[in-house]
């Protein structure tokens, strides 16, 4: 497996519609990891114009400080995509999100078009995985490019796709979340869990992020400011899984770095030393993130 090689905290990644500027301007004001200036779903017809305008000149303002920004564009086929890609492209966010990708191939055209368009080189590519076939494909499309970074679920138009329905604790879905995590880890890439369209509904909220995060998502796209409070706390690690974290290398160290040692009665070897770390390199991004 391809290991990704820095790490960046998405713990909490709000989505909000270009359109509107208002939401624009909040964003600099809240303390989530990255933000999503959506040209897509949240935006009316006859508002695309503007949301493009709005979204480029806001990711190019520098208000948004430490936050990761992403441009989604309006997906391929669309009468507006080229021109999304063109002006977010230019605008060179942090990535530009790309909805309803569904193959390989299409990933290797969005990073042509988006050289074609010089975006600058710290403008990664993200895929929404949305529909049932980007669900078979996910290892195909999130190994495709480098340039792809993360891979989002879409869970709405997954559900939408399927017939399904939304419900607690989301069994319709969990061979399609659990089938886009392995894909995106095989390939190295981080993935990040779906909304919770329920904005006034904290329990139920709170217990999906736990189940994001216990299944392996990096994070969750969010639709409110109300929401990212509890997603930053859910995704990452505890105060235990710090203590736990240093105790585990510091035994390992103490037995000779070597065989099998024992901490708190529990059986440690180089595969848990290598979760300790990561954990440990995790707290100290998010540590850097907030000081920043
Ligand atoms: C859901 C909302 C329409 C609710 O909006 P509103 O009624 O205005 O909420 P509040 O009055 O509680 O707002 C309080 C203040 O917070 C600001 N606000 C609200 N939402 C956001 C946001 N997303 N980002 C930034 N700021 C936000 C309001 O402006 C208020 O500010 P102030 O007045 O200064 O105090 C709304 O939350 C919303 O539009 N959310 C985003 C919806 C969206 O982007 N949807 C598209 C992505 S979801 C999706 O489709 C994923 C995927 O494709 C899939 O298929 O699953
Ligand atoms: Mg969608």
């Amino acid at each position: 497996m391809t290991q990704q090689t820095t790490f960046r905290p998405r713990r909490s990644v709000l989505y909000m519609p270009a359109s509107n500027e208002r939401a624009l301007a909040k964003a600099a004001t809240l303390p989530c990891d990255g933000l999503i200036l959506d040209l897509e779903d949240a935006v009316a017809p006859d508002a695309k114009d503007v949301a493009r305008e709005q979204a480029c000149a806001a990711a190019q303002t520098g208000d948004y400080g430490r936050r990761e920004v992403t441009i989604r564009i309006n997906a391929i086929g669309t009468q507006w995509h080229e021109a999304d890609l063109a002006a977010a492209a230019k605008a060179g966010p942090d990535a530009i999100a790309v909805p309803k990708v569904n193959s390989a191939a299409e990933v290797l055209a969005l990073v042509e078009a988006m050289e074609r368009a010089g975006a600058p080189d710290h403008t990664t590519l993200w895929a929404m995985v949305e529909t049932p076939i980007a669900m078979l494909r996910c290892h195909e499309i999130a190994s495709a490019s480098p340039r792809l970074s993360v891979l989002v679920m879409g869970t709405n138009d997954l559900v939408k796709e399927l017939y399904a329905e939304h419900v607690p604790g989301r069994e319709p879905l969990l061979a399609a979340l659990g089938t886009a995590l392995l894909g995106a880890r095989a390939a190295g890439k981080a993935i990040l869990d779906g909304v919770y369209n329920d904005v006034k509904n904290t329990e139920g909220f709170l217990a999906e992020c736990a189940q994001g995060r216990q299944m392996g998502f990096d994070g969750k796209t969010l639709i409110h400011p109300g929401q990212v409070a509890g997603a930053n706390e859910a995704f990452a690690p505890s105060e235990q899984a710090i203590t736990d974290a240093r105790g585990v290398l510091e035994a390992w160290e103490a037995g000779g770095s070597g065989g099998v040692v024992t901490y708190n009665g529990r059986l440690i070897e180089n595969l848990h030393v290598e979760s300790a770390q990561r954990i440990l390199t995790m707290h100290e991004a998010i540590q850097a993130l907030e000081e920043a």
